[in-house]
């Protein structure tokens, strides 16, 4: 038995990457996870994988930056899962854009999935443990970029900023209900999102695809790109209770990125 059955987590863009290894990792921790995200077809997928291999999920559509979707998606959590513990908001969006070429559409859309999402996150997820009379854990999706900001990337970069931000003052005031709150800083990880990444910054500069692979990989210390396994394995411990004595933190798990 593991000190996590029978705790029910909730994992927002599970459909693929990060989020999906996140998901079938808190599944074999223990939790019955609930696997949120806007494709739905993905996200039943995922869902279905973690029933194949013996564990409890639901898969939930979604959209993080609708206040009301966030709400009922941990509503329908608790009732089908029977109880709520952990949310990790994990979707996210990362456009490449120029800082001279960007637009109040482009920060609208970002801060509005990436950041409001992040705070309807803690507002439901707080709401249903207040509600459950118990604390919980609530992790959000950082990034490297949201230490150190990386060029073509000014938006995101801010917005990853912006949830650090979300994470240290949060933590600070649901401290007293026995709620933890941090974040997972990731580096390159291998994802679709990447992929895009990579594939618009070579595009904009007219490199061939893979040029900004190689550059941003150079920077790792580890020598290799992460995987969305890597990322997962320290959400767990962020979901789990060896986390415990920890709350408001950042920590980068990026293999050692190093920038000049
Ligand atoms: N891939 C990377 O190199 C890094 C990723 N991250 C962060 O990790 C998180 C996951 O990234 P990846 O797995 O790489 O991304 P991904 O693009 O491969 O997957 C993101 C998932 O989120 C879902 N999603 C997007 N917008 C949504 C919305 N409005 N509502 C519900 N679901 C939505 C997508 O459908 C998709 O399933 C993101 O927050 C990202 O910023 C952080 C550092 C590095
Ligand atoms: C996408 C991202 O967060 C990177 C490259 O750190």
């Amino acid at each position: 038995m593991s000190r996590v059955d029978g705790k029910v987590a909730l994992v927002t863009g599970g459909g693929q990457g990060i989020g999906r290894a996140i998901a079938l990792r808190l599944s074999q921790d223990g939790f019955a996870v609930a696997v949120v995200d806007l494709n739905e077809d993905n996200a039943n997928k995922v869902a279905g994988e973690i029933e194949a291999a013996g564990g409890r999920s639901i898969a939930l559509k979604a959209d993080v930056s609708n206040r009301d979707e966030v709400f009922a998606a941990v509503e329908e959590t608790a009732s089908k899962l029977g109880g709520f513990d952990v949310i990790v908001n994990n979707a996210g969006i990362a456009p490449v854009k120029m800082i001279e070429e960007v637009t109040l559409d482009d920060l609208d859309k970002v801060f509005h999935i990436n950041v409001a999402s992040v705070v309807w996150g803690i507002q439901a997820a707080t709401a249903k443990l207040k509600e459950l009379g118990h604390g919980g854990k609530i992790v959000n999706a950082s990034s490297q970029a949201g230490h150190v900001g990386n060029a073509s990337l000014s938006v995101y970069s801010a917005s990853k900023f912006a949830v650090r931000s979300l994470t240290q003052t949060a933590a600070q005031e649901l401290a007293k209900y026995g709620i933890t709150v941090n974040a997972y800083c990731p580096g390159i990880v291998q994802t679709p999102m990447w992929g895009s990444i990579d594939k618009q910054i070579t595009n904009a500069k007219g490199e061939e695809q893979g040029e900004a692979t190689k550059e941003f990989g150079s920077k790792i210390t580890l020598g290799r790109l992460s995987t969305p396994e890597d990322v997962a394995a320290f959400v767990s411990f962020l979901a789990g209770p060896d986390s415990d004595y920890m709350t408001g933190q950042s920590p980068l798990i990026d293999g050692g990125m190093v920038f000049k």
